[in-house]
């Protein structure tokens, strides 16, 4: 390269530099938020008042669970890593967050059964059930279930994204590694587990967990690591109770738009744990 290019270079590196700067000199609050797609992506299919209210807490609820899986994945990491104090901080985070979400349930409730009726006909097929987030929640929680899969068959992106947290460790699997670590002896055949299937309770583990909070002075991370993944456990079926309740006021015992069988459904899967030794182990103590 003759000196002269390089002094175009420079040159060309410097007027870009300037553009950069001068667009983020006149960047508008609106702008940096993308508010104009933010606000216009409210479309009510029919002309009721309260389908505004219903595509709202909707797009809320998909927001902060963007940003909880954003703060889960990072929690996972830190875990990993065993960086607990980290994860200390992301998770109490997702539990703020979590808060959030429950409280909205105040708001849809407003909604009564005659107002839902008039607009429900034109939500068609679609549901809950087909929320991509709450799946990758769920499969970064370790709750995973493979039959969910199919929903996104056709879109390749979905697919190929759910099929990768399907195959990555959850939180609580990153969690009995870390007790491992912490030389709380864990059976092998939970240390090398199918990670495509959901985690099923083991006596190794309940008795590692069991130890923890007996001797916590020895084990003061691992325990802050249990009582954080409880909070977040807890909220979760605070969620799905105000869900399953919220829908009970609002469509009584009707079918789901999903196909399921409605609030008998919602109702099953509050039997769900994430965690089981952490629940099991207060009736231990
Ligand atoms: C009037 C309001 C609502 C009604 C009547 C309702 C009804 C239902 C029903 C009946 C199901 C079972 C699947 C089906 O057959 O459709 C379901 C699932 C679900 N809904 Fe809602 N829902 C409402 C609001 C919401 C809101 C605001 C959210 C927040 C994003 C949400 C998220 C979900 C999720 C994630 C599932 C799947 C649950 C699981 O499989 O564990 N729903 N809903
Ligand atoms: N499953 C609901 C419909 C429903 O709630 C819904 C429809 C479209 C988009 C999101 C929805 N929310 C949660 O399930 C019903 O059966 O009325």
């Amino acid at each position: 390269m003759t000196k002269g290019e390089s002094c175009d270079q420079d040159l060309t590196e410097k007027i870009e530099k300037d553009i950069r700067t001068d667009f983020k000199n006149s960047m508008t609050y609106g702008e940096y938020l993308n508010l104009d797609e933010l606000l216009g992506a409210q479309n009510r299919l029919s002309a009721h008042h309260d389908e505004m209210l219903f595509i709202v807490i909707h797009q809320v609820s998909e927001l902060w669970m963007k940003l909880i899986l954003h703060e889960l994945i990072a929690a996972i990491k830190a875990v990993e890593a065993d960086e607990l104090d980290t994860s200390f901080k992301l998770l109490a985070r997702v539990s703020k967050i979590q808060a959030q979400i429950i409280q909205a349930w105040d708001v849809l409730s407003t909604l009564t059964p005659s107002e839902y009726s008039e607009f429900r006909d034109s939500l068609g097929n679609a549901s809950g059930f087909q929320s991509f987030q709450h799946r990758m929640i769920e499969f970064a929680l370790g709750y995973k279930t493979t039959h969910i899969l199919k929903i996104y068959e056709k879109n390749d992106k979905l697919h190929q994204t759910l099929t990768h947290a399907l195959h990555a460790p959850g939180l609580y699997d990153a969690a009995i590694h870390a007790l491992s670590r912490g030389g709380l002896p864990i059976d092998q055949e939970v240390l090398s587990r199918d990670l495509t299937k959901p985690y099923n309770r083991h006596d190794s583990v309940m008795q590692a967990w069991l130890d923890v909070y007996m001797n916590k002075d020895q084990h003061w991370k691992l325990y802050q690591l249990a009582e954080k993944l409880v909070d977040i456990e807890d909220a979760m079926q605070q969620w799905r109770f105000r869900h399953m309740k919220t829908v009970e006021r609002i469509i009584g015992f009707k079918k789901g738009t999903g196909g399921s069988s409605g609030v008998h459904y919602l109702k099953k899967v509050l039997d769900h744990q994430f965690f089981p030794e952490l629940w099991e182990l207060r009736t231990r103590i």
